[in-house]
Parts: C-alpha cells; sequence; structure tokens
C-alpha cells in the first residue's frame, strides 16, 4: 500500500526478529524467528489489530513495532526514520510517543508506588513540567479515566483490576503519546468490566488522537474496535485487511478457521484456538513453503514448496495464499460473525450502551 509519509505513522520492512540461539556443550544452537520478515503500514489515528493462536508472534511484533525490541533484520519506521537502529539513549526522546498498556494490571504497576507517583514518573522523565503542574496534570488524568483525583494518595493494591488498568492507561497517557500499544488489554478483566475499559480507551483515542496497535484474543473486541486487522500464523501476516471485509468475507483459510476459534481458559484468561486440526507447528522448525500447508484444507504440492508472496487483493487488503482465488469463490459460506461465547454475548451488548457508565469507584476496600 503507498500512502503519503503524513498518513504512515509505523511502517516494518521485512522486519524479522530472532530468539535464543546459543549453543551449548549440551544442545545445538536454536533460535525461533517468533516474527519474520513482516511488513506492514500502520495509518496515522487507526485501530490497528493483530489476532492469532498463541505464540504466532503478536506480542514481539507489537513490540517491534514500538521498539520495545529490536529487530534482527528489517527496519521499523516511526514517522518516516528508521527507529530500528537508534540506541536506547536516541530512543528515550521518542519513548513519550509510543506507550505501551500491559494485560496484566496486578503485575505491571510497580506496588510501593503511590497511584500520582506511578503517573507522574513518565512526565519527570519525558515532560518540562514543575512539580505543582505534573500534580495537576495527575489529577486531570485520573479523571479522565474514571478515577477520582484522590486516588493519587492510594496504592495499586486498593484498586479492583478494572480499576488498575485505569490507572495503567493514565500513566500511558502521562507522556502525551500519539500511538498506545495494548496488548490483551482487557482479557485479564472480569467480564463486567472489559466494556468499560474498551469504551474508556475508544474515547481516549479520540480525544488524544492517538493511533492504539491493539492485541486481543476475542474476536468480538476486535470486531467491535478496528479499522484494519492483521491475521498472524507463525511469525508472519497471512492477511491483512479492513475490519468488515475481514469479518465479511475472510479469505485466508487460516482466518477461515480463525473465525471459528474455541476461546480456550488459561491461567491468563487469554487463547484461542483455531478450529483446524493439529496444533500450531514449532516456530523452531517451521514447515516449508506455506507454513500453514500441513493445516491447510486446500494444501497442494505447490504450498508444500513455495511460499506464498502477499497478494494485494482489493485496495486495502493482502493475503498471502497461493489459492485464495479458488478458495473466495469456494461455495462455502461466508463466515459472517466471529461465534461468541455467552460471556462475550454479554460483554458485547455492554459495549457503547454503557460507556457513560464509570466502574464503582470503591475500590478493593468496603
Ligand atoms: N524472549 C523470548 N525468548 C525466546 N523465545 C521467545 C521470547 N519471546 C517470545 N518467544 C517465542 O516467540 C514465539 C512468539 O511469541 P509471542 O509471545 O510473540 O506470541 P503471541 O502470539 O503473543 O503469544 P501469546 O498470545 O501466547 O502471548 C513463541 O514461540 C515464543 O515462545
Amino acid at each position: 500500500m503507498s500512502l503519503p509519509t503524513r498518513d504512515k505513522i509505523i511502517e516494518t520492512r521485512a522486519v524479522t526478529k530472532r530468539f535464543g540461539g546459543r549453543k551449548s556443550l549440551f544442545k545445538p544452537a536454536t533460535s525461533v524467528s517468533a516474527v519474520n520478515g513482516v511488513s506492514l503500514t500502520i495509518k496515522r489515528g487507526e485501530t490497528f489489530s493483530i489476532v492469532g493462536e498463541s505464540g504466532c508472534g503478536k506480542s514481539t511484533l507489537a513490540r517491534l513495532l514500538v521498539r520495545l525490541l529490536t529487530p534482527s533484520d528489517g527496519a521499523v519506521l516511526y514517522d518516516g526514520n528508521d527507529i530500528s537502529a537508534l540506541s536506547e539513549q536516541e530512543m528515550r526522546r521518542l519513548r513519550k510517543d509510543l506507550q505501551f498498556v500491559f494485560q496484566d494490571p496486578f503485575s505491571s504497576l510497580n506496588p510501593r508506588m503511590t497511584v500520582g507517583a506511578l503517573i507522574e514518573e513518565p512526565m519527570k522523565v519525558h515532560t518540562a513540567l514543575t512539580r505543582t503542574e505534573r500534580r495537576q496534570k495527575v489529577a486531570e488524568l485520573l479523571n479522565k479515566v474514571g478515577l477520582r483525583p484522590a486516588f493519587a494518595n492510594r496504592y495499586p493494591h486498593e484498586f479492583s483490576g478494572g480499576q488498575r488498568q485505569r490507572i495503567g492507561i493514565a500513566r500511558a497517557l502521562a507522556s502525551g503519546p500519539k500511538v498506545i500499544v495494548g496488548d490483551e488489554p482487557v482479557s485479564a478483566l472480569d467480564v463486567s468490566v472489559q466494556a468499560q475499559v474498551i469504551n474508556l480507551l475508544e474515547d481516549l483515542k479520540s480525544e488524544f488522537d492517538l493511533t492504539l496497535i491493539l492485541i486481543a484474543h476475542d474476536l468480538a473486541v476486535i470486531r467491535h474496535m478496528s479499522d484494519r486487522v492483521a491475521v498472524m500464523y507463525l511469525g508472519e501476516i497471512v492477511e491483512l485487511a479492513p475490519n468488515d471485509a475481514l469479518f465479511d468475507k475472510p479469505l485466508h483459510p487460516y482466518t477461515q478457521a480463525l473465525m471459528r476459534a474455541i476461546p480456550i481458559a488459561s491461567p491468563h484468561g487469554r487463547s484461542m484456538k483455531a478450529a483446524l486440526l493439529g496444533d500450531v507447528p514449532s516456530p523452531l522448525d517451521p514447515p516449508s513453503g506455506c507454513r500453514f500447508h500441513p493445516r491447510c484444507p486446500h494444501a497442494t504440492d505447490l504450498c508444500s514448496r513455495e511460499k506464498p508472496t502477499p497478494a494485494n487483493v482489493a485496495g486495502d487488503r493482502t493475503v498471502a495464499c497461493h489459492h485464495w482465488e479458488k478458495i473466495a469463490d469456494d461455495a462455502q459460506p461466508p463466515v459472517q460473525e466471529p461465534p461468541r461465547s455467552p460471556n462475550a454475548e454479554k460483554r458485547f451488548a455492554l459495549f457503547r450502551t454503557r460507556s457513560q457508565q464509570k466502574e464503582p469507584t470503591t475500590a478493593a476496600r468496603p
């Protein structure tokens, strides 16, 4: 996709991240390509989501996009400048623009710091605000995320999960970012609280002109929030499309299977398994050709031999499959709606209709 530079906020060029690789006396050198040659563009002001089964590289890609990880190969451009090779010191200037909201609001906040100090910290690093101005801003931000300014004097353990996630969001906003990455920002929260945090993120996105990069395993959340969606499989993007197009007519066989995905309960409350035989192969030894071919119902010899190059389907849509045209024309009914668990149904009904409601401010204490 060729966009004027001003419309692109982040761009990756064949970005790859390998982990491991150290040889020891007892084992040969092994390395995992968690992200393998991904090229994409994120548009200023959009909500860009990344989906895929556990271990497919979503978090690694998201971390590469905001330079929490350094690529092994390829480049990441922010505002047209290559940030992949910048030193930590050079990155410090840009860090205020690129913020991250973590999945687990219970472990991502330092329990020894007050909420006020937690939110003030990025301002100390990234702004020239005076102490009084910083305190004032903390109060404003708490207000923006639906918490009482008086909470600044309390500690994280005094708050519920949803409230802690609001504190994490206020902290991410404190440096005045342009991009916020939410890595499963609601999956550790109670179902009844998820919609409130999602609606909050959406409201803040438009108020602060943010670009949002979202990782979520819940397709209902993805469908509700995203402008465009990238579908990942074993470190590669197999389909990238505008939200409606993807959900109305998934073209890649993996996307189709994902739409029939089964949510899996895990200690982290996140995960899903595509409606396919077998598990995702080990990234230590990925299949030849198309990485999806061993699980693909449409695979041919060609698929095991040759890696498909992403084809530009229509406008803003790419799909990396040798047979996508045939598959698209197949008589199979398109998957119109992602299946939703009863909980997801309940939560979906809460989106927007409750956006003005705030979580009870009673924290964890009576
Ligand atoms: N620091 C690391 N060291 C070694 N391997 C890693 C590291 N981080 C990720 N990996 C491996 O890279 C692959 C992709 O991991 P990643 O966490 O990006 O996937 P994911 O799609 O976000 O998974 P999940 O949804 O379970 O979080 C996995 O095989 C994982 O084991």
